[in-house]
């Protein structure tokens, strides 16, 4: 069966690694307000942005002015702590994304337990709704952590994309090769639970232009989440082409899954 249409799927660009080349010399420039506009420009549906707890790259000012100062739609990605929390209700991100944080990785390495830690969690979900603020989960494709986002009352599943683009690179970027269509079956089915629970389907980390379309493909994603990648091609050819070649990939994909 083709892919379910159910409108474009959206863009959300990450522009954490706009702020860490800021970071490199602890300065002003260049600014993730500045690449927000661009990004927007370039057709981005919406921001990303991770306020890590050791505010290596972005920082609570650079998400107070993103939410004050511009006119597309913010996704917070935090860690679940009363900390965050506090900063999230005062900002009122359109959407906060509860993702696990090490201080010594060197960015986000797997999904976020719901399973394992469902009572704190619901709590979060809670104080966050209270403030309107939509609730995303950053999860593996697992059966178990989609029935868990569930009950802890999230709206969002976003799943990690991470082990397929890994499987993709160390296949030489085969599409077709059995441990990458392994990882696309796992996104694919966690993608249907999601949905079967009424929850939006979303998916990213190390997605990229090589490797993108496969996923825009599958029945029923919603949003794709893209950072790195972005901010690296736009080095060269500049914020608002890249992503404005990364809604081209997605919207060619889909539209091969649509046949
Ligand atoms: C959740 C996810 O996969 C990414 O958004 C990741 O959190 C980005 O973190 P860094 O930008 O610090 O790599
Ligand atoms: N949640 C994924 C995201 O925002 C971007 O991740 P990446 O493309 O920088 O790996």
């Amino acid at each position: 069966m083709g892919r379910e249409v159910s409108g474009m799927i959206e863009l959300g660009v990450n522009i954490d690694h706009v702020a860490t080349l800021r970071q490199a010399r602890r300065t002003y420039e260049p600014d993730p307000l500045w690449a927000a506009v661009e990004a927007h420009l370039g057709g981005a549906d919406g921001i990303t942005v991770h306020l890590r707890e050791d505010r290596r790259h972005i920082n609570d000012d650079d998400v107070r002015r993103l939410k004050e100062s511009t006119q597309i739609k913010l996704n917070l990605e935090m860690a679940a702590t009363d900390e965050m929390v506090e900063i999230a209700r005062r900002i009122k991100p359109e959407m906060a994304m509860l993702v696990p944080e090490g201080r010594h990785e060197v960015t986000t390495e797997g999904g976020l337990d719901v399973a394992a830690q469902e009572a704190r969690l619901k709590d979060v979900v809670a104080r966050l709704a209270d403030a309107g603020i939509v609730t995303s989960v950053f999860i593996d494709a697992e059966l178990r952590q989609v029935e868990a986002a569930e009950r802890i009352g999230a709206r969002v599943c976003e799943l990690h994309t991470g082990p397929y683009a890994h499987a993709f690179h160390n296949a030489g970027r085969d599409a077709e090769a059995p441990a990458v269509l392994a990882e696309i079956d796992k996104i694919a089915l966690a993608g249907e639970a999601i949905r079967a629970f009424g929850m939006r389907f979303n998916a990213g980390h190390a997605l990229n232009y090589y490797n993108v379309q496969p996923i825009a493909r599958l029945p029923g994603v919603r949003e794709l989440h893209i950072g790195h990648a972005i901010v690296s091609r736009a080095v060269f050819v500049g914020l608002r082409e890249a992503v404005r070649e990364m809604k081209t990939l997605i919207r060619e994909g889909a539209a091969v899954g649509s046949v």
